[in-house]
């Protein structure tokens, strides 16, 4: 007997597939592979950088799953995205011990917070490499190996791919390299969402907006006094949680979602329809130069134009 309930969604909504998620070793990927597993999904790899974080991740769902009465695999995979020759190995200890992949998320990701003009080329290609080639790296390394695993294309049919985004639609303001790569992970998803198509293949994307989650721990102290009152500005006035964003991968990876292919989900509290991330307060006004942006000088600039066109 599966399912005791910690699901918002049925408890076969995953029955019996294999689910890889990148990054699943904590946050949001690990909030995803436990709504996998709570799912009904037979096999869930969890896979990252860190062997010893993947370690304590599987046991916490394995004894979790077990206290609950699912019936779940737990593979953890030492795996880095931003190297293919990694990623390829990876998804070969997928294939080899479950046999078969149906749903990839790819949630690893991440960068640093800093003005554009001081992020070094090392740190522009950490971030981009993380998170557009990373995404990349692990999209076409499923698919190479589902294609050599049976004739046809057979083993591609039904694999649903669910890649994780930003709230970048106003731009990633002091987290440039992040907001590119982004836009470039959103732009894959369209491309692919057409192109694989044909294979019966279903890819789309999350965009997280504020999510309270253990990947906030790594930004510097001023940044995450200041995330509080970023996420009180959202609409729906607090942050989002880690399993707020599960629900949506695992909604996006279901057949719930079978005729929504190339779309981007915002689990964001509206907060992408007010503005983008702020979070130039960490970077005063050059004193030598005018605030430009300021509501004053737009007023100054502008005020009688948008006075004009509001009558
Ligand atoms: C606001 C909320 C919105 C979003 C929230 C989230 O996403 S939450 C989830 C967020 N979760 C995460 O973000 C977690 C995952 N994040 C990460 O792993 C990192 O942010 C990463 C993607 C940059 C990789 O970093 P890594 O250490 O594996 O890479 P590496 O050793 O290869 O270094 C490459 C180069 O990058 C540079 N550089 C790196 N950090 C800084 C910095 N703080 N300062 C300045 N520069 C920095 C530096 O040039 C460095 O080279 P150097 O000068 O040292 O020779
Ligand atoms: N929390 C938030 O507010 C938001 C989060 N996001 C995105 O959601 C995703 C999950 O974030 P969250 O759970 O909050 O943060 P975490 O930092 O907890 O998760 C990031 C995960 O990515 C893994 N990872 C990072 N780099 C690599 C790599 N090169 N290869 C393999 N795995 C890697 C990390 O594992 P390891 O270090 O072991 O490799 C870690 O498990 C990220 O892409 C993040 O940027 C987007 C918008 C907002």
């Amino acid at each position: 007997m599966v399912g005791r309930g910690s699901s918002v969604y049925a408890n076969d909504v995953l029955g019996g597939e294999v689910v890889l998620v990148t990054g699943g070793g904590s946050g949001i990927g690990l909030a995803t592979a436990w709504a996998a597993v709570a799912g009904g999904a037979a096999g869930v790899a969890i896979a990252g950088r860190k062997g010893h974080r993947l370690e304590a991740a599987a046991e916490v769902l394995v004894e979790r799953g077990e206290a609950e009465g699912y019936d779940c695999r737990i593979l953890p995979v030492v795996m880095d995205i931003r190297h293919l020759a990694s990623v390829e190995s990876g998804i070969a200890t997928v294939i080899d011990v479950f046999g078969r992949i149906d749903v990839v998320v790819n949630n690893a990701g991440g960068q640093y917070v800093s003005p554009a003009e001081d992020i070094s080329p090392k740190g522009w290609r950490a971030v981009v490499d993380t998170n557009l080639t990373g995404t990349w790296n692990v999209l076409v390394g499923v698919f190479a190996a589902l294609d050599a695993a049976a004739p046809d294309k057979a083993a591609l049919r039904g694999l649903r791919c669910v890649n994780v985004v930003a709230d970048m639609w106003a731009g990633m303001p002091h987290m440039a390299h992040s907001g590119a790569a982004r836009a470039g992970v959103v732009n894959l998803t369209h491309t692919l969402a057409v192109e694989w198509a044909r294979y019966g293949i279903r890819i789309n994307a999350v965009a997280p907006g504020i999510i309270v989650s253990s990947g906030l721990d790594s930004y510097p102290a001023p940044v995450r006094a200041a995330l509080p009152s970023i996420a009180a500005a959202c609409p729906t006035g607090r942050g989002g949680t880690e399993s707020e964003v599960a629900a949506a991968i695992i909604f996006l990876a279901s057949s719930g979602a079978s005729y929504v292919n190339g779309a981007v989900l915002r689990v964001d509290g509206g907060s992408s329809l007010r503005k983008g991330i702020e979070l130039s307060s960490f970077f005063p006004p050059h004193p030598a130069i005018p605030p430009y942006h300021s509501a004053p000088f737009l007023a100054d600039k502008y005020g009688a134009f948008i006075q004009a066109s509001r009558l």
